[in-house]
């Protein structure tokens, strides 16, 4: 809708979202009136798209949802507009909808051509059901020669192979679930530890998208407040009603800004962590580096400069998936090839989440790393000193397997407290959600420091947005092929 709106003789025509409209509080004086609409209060799995996206009937679509491995068991699964048909052509009949039967599977039921397998049938009519459309799966014998003749019977029946992430795309298009949880479960099929399991599992369930939603719902109330100070500025709207709305602004900002200060700690449980093991030469890098790998992943001897690339090897600590980089000596060189290795080394040191700052007594150094863990090897031929920089020194010998058990725990702590979340809000857990937090947060903090009700109107509205593609409400038509191309196919 295009409006017209007056301030001080400036005429500024504009958008007005449709939603916004639905938002106006009943009662201007009670803050809470907006708050207790059925969209806050809905149970999920009714989650608003934009409906330019919501195509309608959508062409039936087939993938193996167990993958090419050898196995007893093949799921194939269909999904679309049409599936019941298709389904018809292979049995003759539509079983019971949501019971299992055992079914003989033809390329034409009708005329009896070519049976094809006996399979456990499921047929899942929409809208309940994960994509929101009629689907149904065949639990097939797994021979590669059962699977594509079904395949082909399949494409005879009008379904084509689905593309990465198909089906989950469609649980989107359909409105059961936000992008937020179509991530956790991508997140949940790549999950390889505990706590990238649990995250994803909460994301999945729709914690993320719970919240993002409530900061959503809560702005569109402020947002109908504002509207109504636009179009209503003689009027005698009682002074509260900016106050409640500039408070409550403040009070989003503030959660945004916390959630955006959480240190990183759910990208960093998705992704892992990097810890690099840096040092002078022969300090023992490459020999804790095996020990820790529990094998001979990187070359030990003598010899300073031994290790010249860095080498990484993956571990897990405490429960998550940890990176350690193996890195050259750090120290002068003329020779190319170490002051490669060295620059290299550098690179880990400013890139990764943990350092171990590794060294033996006689090459202790005077300054540390930032954020460093000093560690002194080869305490069977010197001690240890106590401090660097008042940071207490860990002391080691990996010779005489002394202080690892310490060394280890200490590792540990370190990757729990850069995991750990500091509160019970879920964590966000992609660059893609910090980056519309942060527009959000900058729209806030904009809107709280101009005067104009328009330009207010304006900020709080670029806030909305921020969040609503946070959740794949607006304007995330760019987003899809890239969140839902990281899909395997079949999901
Ligand atoms: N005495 C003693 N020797 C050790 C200990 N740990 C490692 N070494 C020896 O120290 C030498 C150097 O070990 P490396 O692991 O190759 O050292 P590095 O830091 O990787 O060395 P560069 O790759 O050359 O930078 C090897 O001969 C190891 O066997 C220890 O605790 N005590
Ligand atoms: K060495
Ligand atoms: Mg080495």
């Amino acid at each position: 809708m295009k409006r017209k709106l007056r301030h001080d003789g400036v005429l500024i025509t504009r958008e007005q979202p449709a939603d916004v409209l639905h938002a106006v509080p009943a009662c201007l004086n009670c803050p809470h009136s907006a708050n207790d609409s059925p969209a806050t209060n809905r149970k999920r799995k009714t989650v608003p798209t934009p409906s330019a996206l919501r195509t309608q009937p959508l062409e039936p679509i087939f993938a193996l949802a167990t993958g090419t491995a050898r196995a007893a068991i093949a799921v194939m699964r269909v999904s679309g507009t049409g599936s019941d048909a298709i389904l018809r052509r292979l049995l003759g009949t539509l079983p019971a909808p949501r019971k299992a039967s055992l079914r003989r599977l033809w390329r034409d039921a009708v005329h009896r051509t070519d049976a094809l397998d006996d399979a456990l049938v499921l047929w899942l009519p929409g809208p309940a059901n994960y994509t929101g459309e009629d689907s149904f799966e065949l639990h097939l014998h797994a021979g590669p020669a059962i699977v594509s003749a079904v395949a082909s019977a399949l494409v005879e029946a009008g379904a084509r192979p689905a593309e990465p992430g198909e089906f989950t795309r469609r649980a989107f298009l359909h409105g059961r679930i936000d992008l937020t949880e179509a991530e956790g479960i991508a997140d949940l099929i790549e999950a390889e530890t505990e706590a990238q399991r649990k995250q994803a599992l909460a994301q999945s369930e729709g914690r993320l998208g719970t919240l993002y939603r409530g900061w959503a719902d809560r702005l569109r109330n402020v947002l109908a407040r504002q509207e109504a100070l636009i179009d209503f500025p003689d009027e005698d709207l009682p002074p509260e009603v900016e106050a409640a709305l500039l408070t409550e602004t403040a009070a989003l900002r503030d959660e945004i800004s916390a959630h955006l200060a959480d240190g990183e700690r759910g990208e960093r449980i998705r992704r892992g962590l990097t810890i690099a093991i840096v040092g002078p030469p022969n300090a023992g890098k490459s020999t804790l580096l095996n020990h820790l790998a529990e094998r001979q992943a990187a070359i030990v001897s003598p010899v300073a400069g031994t290790t010249r690339d860095a080498i990484e090897i993956v571990t897990m600590l405490a429960g998550v998936r940890v990176t350690l980089v193996d890195t050259a000596g750090l120290r002068e060189t003329t020779d190319p090839i170490e002051a490669e290795g060295v620059k290299r080394a550098m690179f880990h040191v400013e890139h990764a989440d943990c350092v171990v700052q590794m060294f033996f007594a006689e090459a202790a150094p005077d300054h540390l790393l930032p954020g460093a863990l000093p560690v002194c090897n080869k305490i069977d031929l010197a001690p240890a000193p106590f401090t660097i920089e008042d940071v207490p020194v860990l002391g080691i010998s990996l010779r005489d397997e002394t202080g690892l058990a310490a060394l280890q725990e200490n590792l540990e702590r370190r990757v729990r407290e850069l995991t750990a979340s500091g509160s019970i809000a879920p964590p966000l857990t992609r660059a893609r959600h910090r980056a519309a937090a942060m527009v959000a947060h900058e729209h806030l903090k904009a809107a709280l420091a101009v005067d104009w009700p328009e330009m207010r109107g304006e900020e709080l509205r670029l806030a909305m947005r921020a969040l609503g593609r946070l959740t794949g409400e607006v304007g995330v038509e760019d987003l899809l092929d890239t969140v839902f191309g990281q899909f395997c196919i079949g999901k």
